[in-house]
């Protein structure tokens, strides 16, 4: 039988317990380190770093009351707070070995303990501690993903001068708890500048948790947000926290912020007023320790005016606004962020270099991007993908028939034609804003958004 790769360390003044303990373990484990002498503690741990050690409670002779163990245990948890240690104790000193476990000890065995009984304890705090290391090496594994990842989504590129004051202000907020509010188009980057906001602040090693506002369900919204214990519901099969303690210590992300229902806009305010939550199902109450960045493409003080939208929770939310602007205002920026895309998606399609000719690029200038950077990013994705040149064409982009230039729709009598054509141009006009293009148009939102599905826009 091949031995367990682990090293024990057992340390207790009794020389027949050493012996014996050793006889026992090293049939099992690669290396047992016996030692009487409790003086070399330090010695020991600063030479290895162990898996298991099983701790005496009593040294001195005479002495009972188990404090010398106490204070080793101490001393190795002070070394290495994450060290597993099983207390060897006798008959009378249970009590103190509960203290010991309260202390941090994992386990105890009562002397004089059988053979098998030493071997199986020993056996499955190892494992308990193999299996720490390995969550411990799995979460900071994640943490250095979600870092790169992190990184990778906070390059945000621009020339542009309109972007420089943006640029300043998150360069300022970011070292501030404040409340930011992200307001511009779908697909102008406010997700990215949330993301820099948070990398560039003090909670930057913290997590940084997003919530698709639009995409929760009323029913959902709570057990989402605030988290649920087992048995809160019928589904609620353990406990569970919800996105807010997630991010407590980080930034919370709420996305789609505008897209919230009145009675789910009081909830969260609520909660952002008191700066506390219980998981559904506990009346425990959880401190809140949050940055919180929303964002939104909604016009969220017309909605105020409309009573669609909460002013107290725009008021909490809005400490500071950075308002992007769409990428057709900013023109400057089309040339490099092509050529950034060219690199990402080159390099993902295992394609060679690509650059734009002239014609392509006056195209992409003369486009008036409704899908904003998004769509700039797919359109230079797909050319990559279709391209059967290096030097991409014109004809490489496919773009929607609404250039600034202005192709003129073709006319039509057809009643769903018009109607189609007219919604275009509402939403064209409101620069992507769908609750301006309702009101521009007579309906109101969801009649809008259904009739957007029906026409697939
Ligand atoms: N300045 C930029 N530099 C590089 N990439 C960008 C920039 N702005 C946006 N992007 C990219 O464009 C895409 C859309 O950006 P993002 O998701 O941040 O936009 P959004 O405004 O949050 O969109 P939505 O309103 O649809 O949620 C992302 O892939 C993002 O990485």
């Amino acid at each position: 039988m091949s031995k367990v790769d682990a090293k024990i360390l057992v340390l207790d003044d009794d020389p027949g317990v050493l012996y014996t303990a050793n006889m026992i373990l090293k049939q099992y484990f690669q290396t047992v380190i016996t030692e009487k002498d409790p003086a070399k503690l330090d010695f020991l741990l600063n030479q290895h770093e162990y898996d298991v050690i099983v701790l005496d409670m009593n040294f001195s002779y005479g002495l009972t009351g188990g404090k010398e163990g106490i204070k080793l245990l101490k001393r190795v948890l002070e070394k290495d707070p994450k060290a597993h240690v099983l207390m060897n104790t006798a008959y009378g000193d249970i009590d103190i070995a509960v203290e010991a476990m309260k202390e941090g000890a994992v386990d105890f065995l009562v002397k004089p303990w059988p053979k098998e009984k030493l071997l199986a304890t020993v056996l499955a705090i190892y494992e308990l501690s193999k299996s720490r290391k390995e969550v411990q090496e799995l979460k900071t594994g994640q943490k250095i993903l979600m870092k790169d990842q992190q990184k990778e989504l906070s390059d945000i590129i621009s020339v542009s001068p309109v972007m420089k004051p943006i640029f300043h202000t998150i360069e300022k907020v970011a070292k501030t708890d404040a409340n930011v509010l992200v307001l511009g188009e779908n697909g102008t980057g406010k997700e990215l500048v949330a993301r820099a906001i948070h990398n560039q602040s003090k909670r930057g090693n913290e997590n940084f948790i997003k919530v698709d506002l639009g995409a929760i369900s009323a029913t959902l919204f709570e057990s989402e947000l605030f988290g649920h214990v087992k048995g809160a519901f019928t589904d609620a099969r353990e406990d569970r926290p919800g996105r807010f303690e997630l991010a407590s210590n980080g930034t919370l992300f709420l996305d789609e912020i505008g897209n919230l229902s009145l009675p789910l806009q009081a909830k969260l305010l609520t909660a952002l007023q008191f700066k506390q939550i219980s998981r559904v199902g506990s009346n425990k109450v959880l401190p809140l320790n949050i940055r919180l960045v929303s964002a939104t493409n909604m016009p969220l003080y017309q909605m105020v005016k409309h009573n669609e939208f909460r002013q107290d929770l725009l008021y909490r939310m809005n400490t500071v606004e950075i308002k992007l602007p769409p990428l057709r205002e900013r023109k400057e920026d089309i040339a490099p962020l092509a050529k950034h895309f060219l690199t990402t998606y080159t390099k993902k399609y295992q394609k060679e270099k690509m650059r734009l000719n002239e014609t392509t690029l006056n195209k992409l200038l003369g486009y008036s991007w409704p899908g904003n950077i998004r769509e700039l990013q797919h359109a230079i994705e797909r050319a990559v993908i279709m391209a059967n040149s290096p030097l991409l064409a014109p004809e490489d982009f496919l773009l929607k028939d609404d250039s600034i230039e202005g192709h003129s729709q073709p006319e039509s009598l057809n009643i769903e034609a018009m109607e189609k054509t007219a919604i275009q141009n509402a939403i064209r006009k409101a620069g992507g804003n769908l609750t301006q293009a309702a009101i521009e148009l007579g309906f109101g939102r969801s009649t809008l958004y259904r009739k957007m599905t029906k026409y697939g826009l």
